[in-house]
Formats: structure tokens, sequence, C-alpha cells
């Protein structure tokens, strides 16, 4: 939305040299709202270790530069260590350069015989090819603070949401003072950070020599845009470049000894048996018996009883910042009556006394007073909605590309997807450009697993309903959804004004004579739902988890979305990684307290005699019978997006698995591959450019994660990798290497 805008011009270092947050000494502001609480304390000590465990001593960074830095994350550990990295990495890079210059302009005047290395030093220059920028902290991400705070305990906050069932909304920001500090600040997010990493013109005139092939198999499988790399040559420029970013990178993850430990388990990694073939359900350690039940329920026969009458869909909405989002999915629920009179016409009061009356539709979504008025649609907004043959739980997701890993986390849920397009001249193109999020979020979803779309012309009204519009902007779609491998036949365009609500509902057809096809909801009301995978094992991917049970149960309430099987209430279930146990209490789906929930299903669900400790953000909840397997390495099959630096070994990501998030480094390029044919076009290669499909093995730096191979379970077999606030690659679980406990 463009309340972004005010937080959007802001830069991180502004908000960290602000004196609102450093008195000269450095101290915090003396107001208490600022001093440390004992629990922040906690937290900064437990942050601290952990960051000096994975980053070491490093020489340019003393112990306040890490607090400090601690601090203005919110204790998140992940993006301290990024950008103190960062922050080591320029610095050497600086160092290097200079000593650089000082070697070429000695050699110059003493020899005049060039070596390959300041060749390609000089090369480099003038090819204006900078240095590779180490991992920027995605500064959006400091918003992203569901995670870190789940992972700093903040638990207490979510007492609340007990009642707040309705939107399954996570409010970060509204009992924290750390954050609240820098709510009334407004935080740097910095959205042209990735910006500043440098285009190696080498490396692109590889990637340019890439062939996409397009596939229309149309198999559920297909999930993988198919590329034939032919980039073969080495040339010294890039070698160069990548020689130095793997020193670094590797110097930086205290993987010293590239060969070694690279494949050795990281220190804080309990020891894992390798295994040689990825585990089958059978094979996997069982821990007790899943307790007994006296009244099974038939989960299946109920489920088919409930879905004779309507199918049930998980949808979420995507799309470039500003391209009006909320707005459009607010006036549907108006419309279709999931808002009443009433409250509509008090958000047209409210939203125009702080001047923002074009916001009213969008404040059905945007609930929280915080995000009305700073206009920061953080996380992901849930809602339910049914249109005559459908039932609807609906995913708003932030456009923002700062706010990627929620939108992520969202799109995971997802069985489809709106993307809605701002039909405004220049505005399209701004969000279709590189730097937009419309390609970036449709390529998301679609290695998410996401294959029927919808895609909102929306803001016609601006444009005079322009035909000549709409069909320019479907005609650019088509070729680029297409090349993101989106059947044609799932792809369905719907011109659109999500403010003045034409073709939402209805349309008048003296407004857009020239178009006769559907509605936004009768489109949404023919989307087929994906087939469930009800007979598989049951898995629940925890997204959020709070104390207090639905109802007055008590006890612990997981929220989620089943990847697979039913469950139903007295069962018992095992949260992995931690191994403990619960038992079911309660269960509710879109506000309605049931019996039993099934695959596909985003639900709450009530367990006691489970230690809220060991929850985490991403954890897994399965039968005791029927355990996830643990690993820490893995091989993947990675599809790489517009990369602008080349993939190599050691080369540290962001792994996300559906709302997880952790650091992990990619420590072996065994193949690239042509997906056409499945044929391996090069074995070990140096690097992996852009748009390239490949085999690597990944570690991660910090702990085991639940995941299994994308045959066994297609939800939790999907990954992403993003680096520096970019999406750099998406991919599926190919075989598991090592398998934890
Ligand atoms: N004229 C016109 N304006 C619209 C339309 N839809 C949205 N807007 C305006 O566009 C602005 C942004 O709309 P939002 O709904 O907040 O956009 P968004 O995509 O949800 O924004 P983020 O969630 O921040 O990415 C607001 O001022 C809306 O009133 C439309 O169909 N026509």
């Amino acid at each position: 939305m463009s309340r972004h805008r005010t937080i959007r011009n802001m830069k991180v270092e502004d908000v960290f040299a602000d004196e609102y947050y450093y008195d000269e000494n450095g101290n915090g502001d003396d107001d208490d709202e600022y001093s440390m609480t004992e629990v922040q304390k906690v937290q900064m000590k437990e942050g601290m270790k952990e960051v000096k465990s994975i980053i070491g001593q490093l020489d340019d960074i003393n112990d306040e530069e890490i607090e400090n830095t601690l601090w203005n994350y919110y204790f998140d550990v992940e993006k301290t260590i990024s950008l103190l990295l960062d922050k080591v990495h320029k610095s050497q890079v600086r160092k290097q350069n200079n000593l650089q210059k000082k070697a070429n302009s000695s050699n110059e005047s003493t020899t005049t015989t060039t070596t390959k290395s300041n060749k390609a030093i000089k090369n480099n220059k003038d090819s204006n090819i900078k240095c590779f920028a180490f991992d920027q902290p995605s500064p959006d991400d400091e918003f992203m603070k569901t995670a870190s705070l789940r992972k700093t305990g903040t638990t207490k906050e979510k007492q609340d949401a007990t009642k707040a069932t309705t939107k399954l909304r996570k409010k970060p920001n509204e009992s924290s003072p750390i954050i609240e500090k820098g709510k009334d600040k407004g935080i740097d997010i910095g959205k042209d950070k990735g910006k500043d990493i440098g285009i190696n013109k080498g490396i692109d005139k590889g990637g340019k020599a890439s062939i996409v092939i397009q596939k229309e198999k149309g198999n559920e499988n297909d999930d993988i845009i198919e590329v034939l790399d032919d980039d073969d040559d080495d040339d010294e420029k890039l070698k160069f470049d990548m020689e130095a970013q793997l020193r670094f990178d590797v110097g930086a993850l205290g993987l010293n000894d590239l060969d070694e430990s690279l494949t050795e388990t990281g220190e804080s990694i309990q020891e894992e048996s390798p295994i040689t073939t990825t585990p089958k359900q059978q094979d996997l350690p069982k821990t007790t018996k899943a307790r007994k039940l006296s009244k099974r329920i038939n989960v299946i026969e109920e489920y088919k009883k409930r879905t004779a009458d309507k199918l049930s869909l998980n949808l979420v909405i995507i799309g470039h910042v500003d391209a009006g989002k909320s707005t459009l999915m607010g006036h549907l629920l108006y419309l279709l009556g999931e808002v009443n009179e009433k409250t509509m016409k008090k958000y047209e009061r409210d939203s125009s006394k702080i001047g923002k009356s074009s916001f009213s539709f969008a404040w059905v979504l945007d609930e929280t007073n915080e995000e009305r008025t700073r206009g920061v649609t953080m996380d992901i907004a849930i809602m339910k909605f049914e249109t005559p043959n459908r039932k609807f739980t609906l995913l708003d997701a932030p456009g923002h590309r700062d706010f990627i890993p929620n939108m992520i986390s969202g799109a995971a849920q997802a069985d489809v997807a709106i993307l809605v397009v701002d039909s405004t001249t220049g505005e399209f193109e701004a969000g279709f450009d590189s730097n937009g999020q419309t390609k970036e979020h449709a390529l998301l979803v679609r290695s998410l697993g996401v294959q029927q779309l919808i895609v909102a012309v929306n803001k016609l009204d601006v444009v005079d309903w322009s035909q000549f519009r709409f069909d320019e902007i479907v005609a650019k779609l088509k070729i680029f959804l297409n090349q993101a491998n989106f059947r044609k036949n799932n792809v369905f365009y719907i011109p659109c004004s999500g403010l003045t609500g034409e073709n939402l509902v209805k349309r008048d057809p003296k407004i857009m004579e020239w178009y006769n096809g559907p509605t936004l909801v009768q489109q949404l009301d023919n989307l087929e739902p994906p087939t469930r995978l009800l007979e598989e094992p049951f898995r629940l991917s925890v997204n959020d988890f709070f104390k207090g049970g639905i109802g007055n149960v008590g006890g612990v309430t997981v929220a989620g979305r089943m990847g697979g099987g039913t469950i139903q209430v007295g069962e018992e279930v095992i949260a992995i990684p931690g191994g403990e146990t619960g038992v079911v209490k309660a269960i509710e789906i879109n506000e309605v307290t049931c019996k039993w929930a099934a695959a596909g299903d985003s639900i709450l669900i009530t367990l006691t005699g489970l230690d809220i400790i060991q929850l985490k953000v991403g954890s897994i909840l399965c039968l005791p019978s029927d355990p996830v397997p643990v690993t820490s390495h893995f091989q993947a099959q990675i599809l790489t997006f517009d990369i602008k630096i080349p993939i190599t070994r050691g080369f540290p990501v962001i792994l996300h698995r559906q709302s997880l998030n952790e650091p992990a480094v990619i420590i072996k390029l065994e193949s690239i591959i042509d997906r056409s044919t499945g044929n391996v076009t090069k074995k070990n290669p140096r690097h992996i450019s852009k748009s390239t499909t490949a085999i690597v093995e990944i570690k991660l730096s910090n702990r085991s994660i639940p995941l299994e191979t994308f045959e066994d379970n297609k939800e939790l077999g999907r990954i992403m990798l993003r680096k520096g606030g970019e999406t750099i690659a998406a991919g599926i679980v190919k075989k598991l290497i090592t398998l934890g406990s």
C-alpha cells in the first residue's frame, strides 16, 4: 500500500544512528519503555551466545556491536549475523581492493608482465564489475517479527489470540516494547538494498547463454521450469570473483577447511546418521504408539460428507505493493456479506477522518490500528468466505518485497492464488519489471505448488475501462506465466476494479461492453481443489502457537495447515523436532469448533501435556507412529531465479520450508540437468547461474529440521532459497542424506 512510503524512504543507518535510541554513551533511551526488561536481558544473553558461536571471533566486530545489532534486530540472530558478516565482508573487500590497487600500481611501474589474476581484476574494473556483497540483511525482514518473536519467547502476547481467531493475523507489534520502539520512529526496510549488489557482466554473459525450454506437460510434478545451461566457459574473471567470494563465505561461516569441514556436520547440530537412501516411513524411528481412542470417528467418511456440499480451498492474494489487493478483497468480502453495513460505514468514517478514505475497503483486512495508521501489512491475514459452490480460506499476503518471507509462509498454505495487477499506466510496468513483485510472487506461488491462478487486472476504472490496456497486460502476462510453468488453461484473466467493485460479484454491461467472461466470484467458484493427501501420515506445519486453548480448555494452541492425513480430538501427537507429545483437546476450522480435521485444512488445534518451549514455527506435528524425518543435510533439485551472482560451493542461503526459515549452506554442486530429458548436462559444475536447474547438496547451519522428500510429501518436500532479501531459487527435496533423531 502507498502507506508504506514513509517507512520505505527511511534508511536503516538513520534508524540505527537515531539519538532517540541511543544516548551519547551508547546506552538505550532513559525512558523505561526502552530500557531492557529481564526477559530482554535473557534474550540478549542467548542471542550473543548464538551469534558468537556462529561467527566466532571476527577482528572487526566487538561485543558492543553485536549487542547493538541484536537489539536493533529485536534479537533476531539470523539477521544480526547477516548484517555483521556483510560489514566484515565489505571491509575485507575494501582491504583487498586497496592491496590489489597497490599491487597493480607497483606491478605497472616495475614490470610489463601481467599476471592472470591482475588481468582479471583489471578486466573487472573495466567492465564495472562490483564485488559480491555478502548476504545483505533483508531489511523488510525487520518487520517480519513473528518468527523472531516466537524464537525469543514472547508467546505470552498470543494469549489473547484464542479469541482473535477470526483473523489469525500475527500481531508482533502489539505488546512488545521493543517493537513499539521501532514503531514510533519507523524502521528502515531498506527497499533498495538488494540493488547494491553489483552485476557481474561475466556472469550475465553466461546467464544469457542459457536457453529456456518450455514444457507443456501439465504433469502435477512439473514444478520446475526447465532450463538448459550451455554456460561452459570458465572465464578467469568469473573464477576470480567466485573464489574470492567462496573464500569469504566459507571463512565467515567458520568452515575454513573447505574440503573437509564442508562435509562435516556443524557443531550445533547433533550427530546424525548418514543414510544412503531416503528413509521410508517404516524405516523411521517410531516413538510410542498413538493413544487408542474409545470412539474413533471415520474421518474420511466425514470428510466426504463435508465436501459433498461445498469444496474447500485455501486462496492466497498476491501482487506488487499497492496493486490493490486488500481493497479488492475487502470489497469482495463486503459484497459477499462477510462484512456488515454498519462496520463498513464505520470504516468509511474512520478512514476519512485520518485522510485515508480510499483505504476503507482495505481496512476489512488491515484490521489493527497500527496497520491502518502506519500502513504496514506485515503478515498474512486470514479470513473466510463462500461462493455458491466453494468455501475459501483467504490469505491476504503483504505485497512489499520486504515481507516476502511472510508471503512465502502464506503461499505455502495456498491451493490457488489471485494475482492482482494494477492496470494504471506505468504502474503495471513498475510491478512487472525486475524490481517489481508481480513476477517474483507468481514464480513463488508456482514453485510452492499453486497451479491455478486468477489474474485480477485491477484499477481499470483509472484507465477508463480500456480494452486495449486489458489486452496489452494480458498479452505480457501470458508470455511470462507460461514461462513460469503455469498451464494456459489454469490461468484466468478478470478485468475489474476493487475500488468501484465492478466485475467482482456483478458488472454493469455498459461499463465493459467488450467483456463477457465470468466475474471474479464466478471464476473463483469454478476453481478446483487439488487432491488432498487424506491417506498420507498426519502432518501439521506449525505457523504460530500460543498458550491457552480454544474455548476454556487450557493447554497450548497451535495454528497451522494440515499437509497430510487426518486428526481428531483425543489423538496423541508428537512435535518434531523435540519429540514432545501432547493430546488433542480441541480443533477449530474457520472459527467453528470441530472434532476432526483433514489434509488441506488450516486449523487451530489445542494440545494438553505438551510443553510450549518445545514448539517452534516450522515444527511439524505428526502421529508418534508416523514421525516426520529430521535432517540437517539433504539433496535437492533447484531452479535458480534471475540471480545476479552465480551459486558456488559454500554459498550461504536462508532456507525456507513453509513458515520455517533457517540458515544453510549449499555445500555441493552435483550437476546441472536438462529437465526436459532429465539428463545431466554437466557434472560437478563450478557455479550455477540464473534460470538453471541443478542438483545440489544443502546443509543446515544451526539445527536439523523436519523435512521430507517431495516424493513422500509434496508440501514438506518444497523449499525456497533466499539470500540478501532476494529469492534466489525454488526447489524440491530429492534425498535426505543424514537422519537425525
Ligand atoms: N482507482 C482505484 N484505486 C484503487 C483500486 N484498488 C485499490 N486502489 C487504491 O490503491 C491504493 C492501494 O490499495 P491497497 O488495497 O491498499 O493495495 P495493496 O495491494 O493491498 O497494498 P499492500 O498490501 O501494501 O501491498 C489505495 O489508495 C486504494 O484505494 C481500484 O480498483 N481503483
